[in-house]
């Protein structure tokens, strides 16, 4: 629409002043009685028109309209405008915006809307009015003829809401600093409601109050989340994450961090978000878990789901049906006579291997790192005795071996998903530890599934040759099961088979004897005590066997080696049998270091534990043994100490419970290869401690690393000497 004086403009004219050149150009041109740059705005007294009827007394304008008007006072002693007309009112909405120029405040710009009706009940419309007011207008003192006039003059724009342009511009302007004028000349005037800057405004202050509110909300519930815990015995935890976070900071010394805990209360309920996780010292509690309830307490989803990209559906890792198969076939290879013999050869063989290796580094004063070395040991022992396959990681040149350190990376990251809730994102997106998880199951499979072919092609070979061999290890028994096609055992079940051995009798096996390695270094006496047990049964077997000891000068590496040699052959299964303070420093070791440090199982149903504590659904038990071998509560006043006599009686070794002493874990899933663990350990332990004294390197750390299996984080690097 045009107005009046438009005739007079150029053409293409168009008037859109910014708010500093409304007051400075305009509003103080009007106010000071001086020609305006262009005389487009007329003296209208807007409140004695309806919105919709400005437009027609406007000079120019086509979506909005200006005019000066002055304003009236509301009541006669009052400050506050008359704001009515007929048939409404116009109602001052937001925040006032000072206007500027440079650096100087030179005017208010106020937002209004008209309402039609009358207060409170007034209908909103679409028209709103920006009044511009200078800065140093103030309210005119009353005047003595009765004139209810406020001030001299204000500038308004009056528009219709919900043009396109109009709300483009509006936006523009809402993105300028928005400086609330306190020293308002509008008497109290009320701002309230609607039209886009004032939406805009009210709902920044209702949305400074929410976050205000929520933020009072959250610290309320913290401190009383925080203060509910004073008494806990437990660790502290916070709102929604729980224990995560100390969790997370403690990680690298988890095994201590529980220690602290179990050692105030038996029991220790750990929150963690979305589950719980409790954890028990107490035998009878663990008893519950591992053997009277223990339908309730099964590996579970969540432990399934955490390491099935290691352990797939191996023993150690299925419940039900598929964990009593595999139970049932293993239990039987390890009982068989045959196995044993195999074992006691195997293990002898590969002892006397690292013996050579020992010999050879002591005479070159070489350091060697026990904990690699045994680790080498154990899986070549395993691949010999579990899937009859040699692959000789322990030959002098030690070569490299990318399986053993692709199983040692999964091992680790597969550890951390317990604690790390990004663990599936990170699959997902194939990054970080996960992405590196990958890559190592990808070595492990492929050495895993050359073990098999090369298995099945000797069992193949050795049919047609009519050699009855193969049945002396694990593996064949499994391929032999799989060929009964009703027996669903594929070339991935063969897979899970041979990894959950190999961690069952690697690692463990590896770990125990590179803790007792150190803990004769810490403890002298305990290693000359076992290497004069060791001599007396050397000199009784010898008489024994009808043999006499080869004389050997510990300078000569041949007469040395000749007599290790000697001795291993008088080490047979029963005869180990006979060293009672050798299988008391093994269990001595296992007590403080076990090698499955603790052990999770989940929660089919909520159920209540001996002690009383309530255990949820879906939530996790984990018995400690690393804890539980360290509680005087358990083991009395000395629990910390490392003292083999504590399983002596008048010189024979004394077990302990199971559920007391857990390192093999109770109950139906006890660990399958104990006898065959002591076996082991047994022999290397009695060769190393007859013939070698190990010295700790200087400035060597020794401590756990993070895994399901309690290895040591930066191996166990010593030098050795030989024994007379
Ligand atoms: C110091 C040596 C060893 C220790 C401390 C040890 C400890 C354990 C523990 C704590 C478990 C229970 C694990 C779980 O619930 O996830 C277990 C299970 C098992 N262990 Fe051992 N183990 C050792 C050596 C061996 C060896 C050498 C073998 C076999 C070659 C073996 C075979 C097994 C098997 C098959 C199971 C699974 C039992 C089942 O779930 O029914 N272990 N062992």
């Amino acid at each position: 629409m045009d107005g009046k004086g438009s005739s007079q403009l150029p053409p293409g004219f168009r008037f859109h002043p910014t708010d500093e050149e409304l007051i400075m150009y305009y509003l103080k041109n009007q106010a000071t009685s001086k020609p305006c740059p262009v005389s487009i705005i007329p003296e209208v007294d807007i409140y004695k028109f309806e919105p919709w009827e400005l437009p027609e007394k406007a000079e120019f304008g086509e979506n909005e309209w200006y005019f000066f008007s002055p304003r009236d006072r509301k009541y006669p002693n009052g400050a506050r405008p008359n704001r009515a007309t007929v048939s409404g009112y116009w109602k001052a909405t937001g925040t006032d915006k000072a206007i500027y120029s440079g650096a100087k405040y030179v005017g208010v710009k106020k937002a209004l809307v008209f309402y039609k009706g009358r207060p409170p009940k007034g209908i909103k419309t679409d028209w709103i009015m920006h009044e511009y007011r200078l800065s140093d207008s103030r309210p005119r003192p009353k005047k003595h003829n009765g004139s209810m006039r406020l001030d001299d003059w204000v500038l308004c724009r009056i528009y219709k809401k919900k043009h396109v342009g109009r709300i483009l511009e509006e936006k523009e302007e809402n993105l300028g600093p928005q400086i609330p004028v306190t020293n308002s000349d509008d008497g109290g005037e009320q701002h309230q409601s609607p039209e886009m800057e004032e939406e805009r405004s009210i709902g920044t202050a209702g949305y400074n109050m929410g976050i205000l509110m929520l933020a009072c909300t959250v610290l309320t519930w913290i401190a009383i989340h925080r203060w509910s815990q004073r008494h806990t015995k437990g660790p502290k935890t916070w709102p929604l994450v729980g224990a995560a976070i100390e969790q997370l900071i403690n990680y690298d010394r988890m095994h201590d961090w529980l220690v602290k805990y179990l050692s105030k209360s038996r029991t220790v309920a750990v929150p963690m978000p979305f589950t719980t996780y409790t954890y028990i010292a107490d035998p009878a509690n663990v008893e519950h878990v591992l053997k009277t309830n223990f339908a309730n307490y099964p590996k579970g989803e969540v432990y399934h789901s955490y390491m099935e990209v290691l352990l797939g559906d191996g023993i150690f890792n299925v419940d039900g049906e598929l964990w009593r198969r595999q139970r049932k076939t293993a239990s039987f290879e390890f009982a068989s006579k045959n196995l044993r013999d195999f074992s006691t050869i195997v293990f002898r063989e590969y002892s006397l291997k690292l013996s050579a290796i020992l010999s050879e580094a002591s005479f070159h004063n070489r350091e060697v790192d026990m904990q690699d070395l045994l680790m080498r040991m154990t899986l070549d022992s395993i691949c010999k005795v579990g899937f009859g396959v040699e692959i000789g990681t322990l030959a002098p040149n030690l070569p490299e071996n990318c399986f053993a350190r692709a199983f040692d990376t999964a091992n680790i990251i597969v550890t951390l998903r317990f604690i790390d809730p990004l663990w599936k994102i990170k699959k997902f997106l194939n990054v970080g530890s996960e992405s590196l998880l990958d890559k190592s199951i990808k070595v492990i499979d492929d050495f895993t599934y050359s073990v098999i072919r090369t298995r099945k092609a000797e069992i193949d070979q050795a049919r047609k040759s009519h050699d009855d061999k193969i049945k002396h290890d694990i593996l064949s028994r499994f391929i032999e099961l799989g060929e009964n096609p009703e027996s669903n055992l594929t070339d991935k079940s063969l897979r899970d088979v041979v990894l959950n051995f190999v961690i069952a009798g690697r690692d463990t096996t590896a770990t125990t004897l590179s803790w007792a390695v150190y803990m004769m270094m810490a403890h002298a006496h305990v290693a000359d005590k076992l290497y004069s047990e060791l001599k007396t049964f050397e000199e009784d077997r010898a008489k024994e066997d009808k043999i006499s000891l080869l004389h050997y000068d510990i300078e000569d590496s041949k007469s040395f080696n000749q007599r290790v040699t000697q001795f291993a052959r008088l080490l047979t299964y029963d005869s180990l049998g006979r060293l009672h303070y050798l299988h008391a420093v093994i269990t001595e070791t296992l007590r403080l270091y076990p090698a499955v440090p603790q052990d999770p199982k989940g929660i089919l149903e909520d159920d209540v534990l001996p002690d009383g504590t309530r255990v949820k659904a879906g939530g996790m038990v984990t018995y400690v043994p690393y804890s539980m071998g360290r509680m005087e509560y358990n083991w009395g006043p000395d629990a910390t100490l490392f003292k083999p006599e504590r399983w002596l009686k008048e010189g024979f070794f004394q077990n302990a419970s199971p559920f007391k002493f857990t390192a093999f874990q109770a109950g139906p899933r006890i660990c399958l290869g104990k006898d065959s663990a002591y076996l082991q350990m047994k022999m290397a332990i009695a060769l190393l401690c007859r013939f070698f004294k190990f010295n700790l390197v200087q400035g060597h750390i020794v401590k756990y690393r993070m895994m399901t299996i309690l290895s040591m984080a930066n191996g166990l690097k010593v030098t050795v000497s030989r024994r007379s």
